[in-house]
């Protein structure tokens, strides 16, 4: 059997080299129009940063498992084409800022219908609205000839940091198809691929609307926990609760569990914003107002808490920033990824080199070149943006110190010697409740963190 993936992203690469390698008789090829990302695939230095996955990649690369540009011709050989191109929120036109762009999957549906000559199972991977295999087999029926094409849906829902553990043990891998023969057929193929290496249980099979759906309903469930806390993290800072200790108290209950109750400066990702925002365009499609409005809010409090941290640092540091140097420590999402997709460092850094201030970024995994891309450097805001080779470095002459993520690197610092070194008072802003805030105020600083107030030092 071959399988072919058009798309080597995060989702793309980590997938495929995860059934590569629990499938050493199934030939897997990926592909992608980026060829600088190709050649990164098959370099030493993968494109993406996730633990565990050099091994994999160096086990199977060559042997079962390829990287190429070569789109058309993987397409011809496949049997079972997985689509996990990018689906970003659309910035143009009708629903921009809000709908789901499908350029990039109509666009693959149509070049599989051109290339291919023998019957294919297309595996929807990459997150779509609700119906989009519809609009799949219209543009394969209205171009093939004569091929049978059966579409399936198979959202992913690893993320980013631990997609190895989570394509190794999944919660559950969801599989849509169609209840007619061919569908059952199709259903049941890529249901044994799987069954290789995840229990029999833990695989759902689902009609094509409800996988296709599950998947942005999911991450609406997900990001709506963090926003519900993070909520109640600025009531906490207004009465002297703990915000740790209130999600500590909730999360024992086993009907709202503990996941998902971190309070932050805002969830990032390049996930839970856009599906949110396509969940609630969905719903105003479908003539649910009420229900758009609901979701939307999911994310209005995100942008709200991610200002709100900004505001916070401006206000404590004598209600002007400008011209004060402060360290931002962290730039990807979350942690043990090299991501920055809508990390909320990029609105904090922006927000920051608004009020004029001096910001310097170290991240362990995030290239300047990207940190500067992400910012926007091009007007003299940027010009006040640079880039640290180390934490120390970055806290050198700062007036404050902002963590924005939770880089396990961080609680390890030696925070006398930063404290020694920064101006007085000296201010740490903790975006996501990591450091010890007590022995930070022992040492001197002014701590501020989410969702909490902390007693100072001095
Ligand atoms: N990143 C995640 O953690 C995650 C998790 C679950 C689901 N998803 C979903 O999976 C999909 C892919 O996400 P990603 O993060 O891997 O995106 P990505 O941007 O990292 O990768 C997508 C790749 O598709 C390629 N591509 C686009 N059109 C193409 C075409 N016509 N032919 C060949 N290649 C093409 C792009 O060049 C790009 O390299 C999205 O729908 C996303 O919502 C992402
Ligand atoms: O309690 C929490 C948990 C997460 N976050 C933040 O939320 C964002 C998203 O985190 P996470 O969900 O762990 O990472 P993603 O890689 O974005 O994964 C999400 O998005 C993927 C893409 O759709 C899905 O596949 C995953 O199931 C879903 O968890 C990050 O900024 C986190 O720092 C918090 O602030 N508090």
């Amino acid at each position: 059997m071959k399988i072919c993936c058009i798309g080597a992203g995060y989702v793309g690469g980590p997938t495929m080299a995860m059934i590569a390698k629990q499938a050493p008789d199934i030939e897997v090829r990926v592909v992608d129009m980026n060829a600088t990302r190709i050649a990164a695939w098959n370099s030493e230095v993968l494109p993406v940063y996730e633990p565990g996955l050099d091994e994999i990649v160096k086990e199977c690369r060559g042997r079962n498992l390829f990287f190429s540009t070569e789109v058309r011709e993987a397409i011809r050989a496949a049997d079972i084409i997985f689509v996990s191109v990018n689906t970003p929120t659309k910035t143009y036109g009708v629903g921009a800022g809000r709908a789901a762009d499908l350029r990039f999957i109509e666009s693959v549906a149509r070049t599989v219908a051109e290339e291919a000559t023998s019957p294919k199972i297309i595996v929807e991977k990459s997150t779509i609205p609700v119906k989009t295999a519809g609009t799949i087999k219209t543009i394969l029926a209205a171009n093939a000839r004569g091929v049978a094409f059966e579409v399936l849906s198979n959202p992913e829902f690893l993320a980013e940091g631990t997609a190895v553990a989570d394509l190794l043990a999944p919660d559950r891998v969801l599989i849509g198809g169609e209840r007619t023969p061919g569908g059952e057929r199709a259903l049941q193929t890529l249901v044994d691929i799987y069954a290789r290496w995840v229990p029999r249980e833990r695989i759902v099979t689902t009609n094509l609307w409800s996988s296709e759906l599950s998947k942005l309903v999911a991450n609406a469930f997900l990001a709506q926990r963090i926003s519900s806390i993070n909520s109640i993290s600025a009531l906490c800072e207004a009465t002297e609760a703990d915000v740790d200790e209130v999600a500590n108290a909730i999360g024992k209950d086993s009907r709202i569990g503990p996941k998902f109750l971190k309070a932050s400066v805002g969830f990032g990702g390049s996930c839970f914003q856009k599906d949110i925002l396509n969940l609630s365009y969905l719903c105003e499609h479908f003539g649910l107002p009420e229900v758009a409005e609901y979701w939307h809010s999911v994310v209005a409090m995100n942008d709200w808490q991610k200002r709100r941290f900004t505001t916070r640092i401006v206000q404590a540091l004598f209600n002007t920033v400008a011209d004060k140097r402060i360290a931002v420590l962290g730039f990807a999402f979350k942690k043990d990824t090299n991501d920055t997709r809508e990390s909320a460092a990029i609105n904090v850094c922006r927000d920051l080199l608004g009020e004029r201030a001096q910001v310097v970024v170290y991240d362990p995994k995030v290239s300047a070149e990207e940190i500067r891309r992400d910012v926007g450097c091009a007007d003299a805001d940027g010009a006040r943006l640079s880039v640290a080779a180390s934490a120390y470095e970055a806290c050198e002459g700062a007036h404050a110190v902002a963590v924005l993520t939770e880089w396990d690197a961080f609680k390890a610092l030696d925070f006398e010697k930063i404290y020694a070194g920064m101006t007085k008072p000296a201010f740490v802003f903790d975006g996501r409740n990591l450091l010890d805030h007590a022995a930070l105020a022992k040492i001197g600083f002014r701590v501020e963190a989410i969702g909490k107030v902390v007693s100072q030092g001095q």
